[in-house]
C-alpha cells in the first residue's frame, strides 16, 4: 500500500494549500458568482451547500484525485457487497442492508442476509403495534405506558438522538433511557415509573457489557419487588442482541428477544433490532420511512460520481482541513432543537469509527486521523463558545443543519432561527474588515481615540468553513438521510486515512483496569502495584475522604 503522504494527490495539495491556504472566502465569492450554483449538492430533499469553504476548483479536482488514488470507488463497493472489510474483527460492514429497501440480495460468504433482516422487521411491527395498541399486557394485566431502553454506547446513542429527532411523530408511549452505570440515573429514572406499565428494552449488541448489565439487573430487581413472581420478567422485558446465549442466562425468554447480527458495528446499528424504542415510539411506519431515507443515501453514495457525492464531498473537505490547515475538531450546530443529541450520537459514529493511529499495513500513521466531533444546537451555542470561532486563534469548520420549516405553529421564531442560521455562516466567512469596524465605530459618534482603542477588537478575521445543510422539515426520511450521509462521510475519511473505522480496540484497557480496580473495592485491598496517583485516590475512595 503506498503510504497517504506518498500519493500524488497528496503532495499536490500541500503545494496547493501553500498556494491558497490564506486566501479569503470574500474574495472567491466576490470572484465567482456562479460559487453557490456550482457547489451545492442535493440528494432527494436534502440540500448541502459547501460553497462556504476555502477551496477553488483545483482544490475540489486534488481532493477528488486523493479519494481516486485511495480506491474509494472500490471500498465503496466492497461494503455494500458484504466483503469482511472490518479485518481485525474478521467481520462484514453491512448496516445498508438494514435498510436495503429494494430488498436486492446481500450476501455474506455466499448467503443472503435480507431474508433475516425482514424476519426481524416483521417481528418489530408484530410486537410494537401490540404494545403501542395496548393489547400487550403487563404482569399484572395493564397495558404499557413507559419504555426505558437500557443500553450504552451504539445500543444508547443512536435512538436517543432518534426520538428526540423525532418528538412529533410519537404516540402515547414514554420513552426513557438509562445508559450511565452511575446509579443515579436508574434510580432517577425508575423513581418516576410504575413497574405494572413499564416495559424495560436490554438493548447490548454482546449482551456482556458491563454498565447495561448492571443497570437490567437492577431493574429486574425493582420489578419483581412488586411482582407475584419471576414470570413477570417475560411481560416486561425484552432483549436486542446478538447473543442468544447471554440473553437466556440474563432470564429473558429468546421468543422476546430481537436479533441481530455481527455484521452491525454497534455505533451503526440504530437500523436494527436496536432500533425498537425507536419503532416503539414513533410506530414501525415512520421507523421504516428513516430507513428508507437513509436508503436513498445509501443510493446516492453509492452511484453518485465523486465530485457530485454528498458524503465523499463532505469526507475530502474535512479531510482538507484537518490534515492541511490542521484543524483540529469538526463542530456539528443544528439550528433545530430537535437534532440536539445528534452531536453527541456523531462523537461516537466519527471518534469511535476514525479514532485510530495505525494503518491497514499496521504502520503508525504520520498524519492526523480523526477530528475531535463536538457541538450545540443554534442559537444556544452563539451564547457561550461562538466568540472562539469568530475571534479565537483555532479553526474550526463546522456544519449548520436547520429545516426550512418547523413542527410547531410559531412562524416568527422560526424566522428567528432561521435568520441566525444564514446570519453566523454569513459572519463567519466574511468576517469584519478594519475598515467596516471603523465605519462602524465611526457612525457611532466616537471619538478618534476611542475608535483606535476599541478598533482591533471589533475585527472579525472570517473565512472560518461551514457546510449548510438543508431540509424542508424534520421527518424520518430526512433524518435516515442524514444519519446515512455522516456515517458515509466516516466511512470514506477511514478509507483515504488508510484505517479501520469498523473496531474499537480503544476502548478496552480500560474496561479491563475497571475490572482489576473493581476486585480490589471488592476485597478493600489494593495490590500495591499502583503509581502514587491511583494509589492515592484508591485510598481516598476506601476511607470514605477520610484517610
Ligand atoms: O451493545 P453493547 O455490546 O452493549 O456495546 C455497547 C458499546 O460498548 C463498547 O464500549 C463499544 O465501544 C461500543 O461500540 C458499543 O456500542
Amino acid at each position: 500500500m503506498i503510504r497517504l503522504t506518498e500519493k500524488p494527490a497528496w503532495k499536490a495539495l500541500q503545494a496547493h494549500f501553500d498556494e491558497i491556504g490564506e486566501l479569503h472566502m470574500r474574495q472567491l465569492f466576490e470572484e465567482d458568482p456562479g460559487r453557490f450554483e456550482r457547489y451545492t449538492l442535493q440528494c432527494c430533499e436534502l440540500l448541502v451547500d459547501y460553497s462556504k469553504n476555502r477551496i477553488t476548483d483545483k482544490s475540489l479536482d486534488l481532493l477528488i484525485q486523493l479519494a481516486e488514488q485511495s480506491d474509494l470507488p472500490q471500498w465503496i463497493e466492497r461494503m455494500f457487497t458484504g466483503e469482511r472489510i472490518n479485518f481485525t474483527e474478521n467481520r462484514a460492514v453491512l448496516h445498508t442492508a438494514l435498510r436495503n429497501r429494494s430488498n436486492t440480495p446481500v450476501c455474506v460468504d455466499g448467503k443472503d442476509v435480507m431474508p433475516d433482516i425482514n424476519r426481524v422487521l416483521a417481528q418489530m411491527r408484530e410486537f410494537t403495534e401490540s404494545v403501542r395498541s395496548g393489547e400487550w399486557k403487563g404482569c399484572s394485566g395493564k397495558a404499557i405506558t413507559d419504555i426505558v431502553n437500557i443500553g450504552i454506547g451504539g445500543s444508547d446513542l443512536g435512538p436517543v438522538m432518534a426520538t428526540g429527532a423525532l418528538k412529533p411523530y410519537s404516540g402515547s408511549l414514554r420513552v426513557h433511557f438509562v445508559s450511565n452505570v452511575d446509579g443515579s440515573q436508574i434510580c432517577d429514572t425508575l423513581a418516576e415509573l410504575d413497574p405494572e406499565t413499564t416495559l424495560f428494552l436490554v438493548a447490548s449488541k454482546t449482551f456482556t457489557t458491563q454498565e447495561t448489565l448492571a443497570n437490567a439487573h437492577q431493574a429486574r430487581r425493582w420489578l419483581l419487588d412488586s411482582a407475584v413472581d419471576e414470570s413477570a420478567v417475560a411481560k416486561h422485558f425484552v432483549a436486542m442482541s446478538t447473543n442468544v446465549k447471554e440473553v437466556t442466562a440474563f432470564g429473558i425468554d429468546p421468543q422476546n428477544m430481537f436479533v441481530f447480527w455481527d455484521w452491525v458495528g454497534g455505533r451503526y446499528s440504530l437500523w436494527s433490532a436496536i432500533g425498537l424504542s425507536i419503532a416503539l415510539y414513533i410506530g414501525m411506519d415512520a421507523f421504516e420511512q428513516m430507513l428508507e431515507g437513509a436508503h436513498e443515501m445509501d443510493k446516492h453514495f453509492r452511484h453518485a460520481p465523486l465530485r457530485e457525492n454528498i458524503p465523499v464531498i463532505l469526507a475530502m473537505l474535512g479531510i482538507w482541513y484537518h490534515n492541511f490547515f490542521n484543524a483540529d475538531s469538526h463542530a456539528i450546530f443544528p439550528y433545530d432543537e430537535h437534532l440536539h443529541r445528534l452531536p453527541a450520537y456523531l462523537q461516537q459514529c466519527d471518534m469511535e469509527s476514525n479514532g485510530k493511529r495505525i494503518t491497514r499495513d499496521g504502520e503508525v500513521v504520520d498524519y492526523r486521523t480523526g477530528p475531535i466531533i463536538w457541538g450545540e444546537p443554534g442559537t444556544n451555542g452563539q451564547h457561550a463558545f461562538f466568540q472562539l470561532i469568530h475571534q479565537g486563534t483555532l479553526l474550526v469548520p463546522a456544519d449548520f443543519l436547520t429545516g426550512a420549516t418547523a413542527h410547531h405553529t410559531l412562524d416568527e421564531q422560526q424566522k428567528i432561527l432561521f435568520s441566525n442560521f444564514i446570519a453566523q455562516t454569513e459572519a463567519l466567512m466574511r468576517g469584519r474588515t478594519a475598515a467596516e469596524a471603523r465605519a462602524e465605530l465611526e457612525a457611532q459618534g466616537l471619538s478618534e481615540d476611542e475608535i483606535s482603542r476599541l478598533l482591533p477588537h471589533k475585527i472579525f478575521p472570517g473565512n472560518e468553513p461551514t457546510n449548510s445543510i438543508i431540509y424542508p422539515k424534520l421527518t424520518p426520511g430526512v433524518l435516515g438521510m442524514l444519519v446515512a450521509m455522516y456515517e458515509h462521510k466516516v466511512f470514506v475519511q477511514g478509507i483515504v486515512w488508510q484505517i479501520n473505522s469498523f473496531d474499537q480496540w480503544g476502548v478496552e484497557l480500560g474496561k479491563q483496569l475497571a475490572q482489576v480496580v473493581q476486585k480490589e473495592l471488592d476485597e478493600a485491598s489494593i495490590a500495591g502495584h499502583h503509581d502514587s496517583s491511583t494509589q492515592g485516590l484508591l485510598n481516598f475512595y476506601l476511607h470514605r475522604g477520610k484517610g
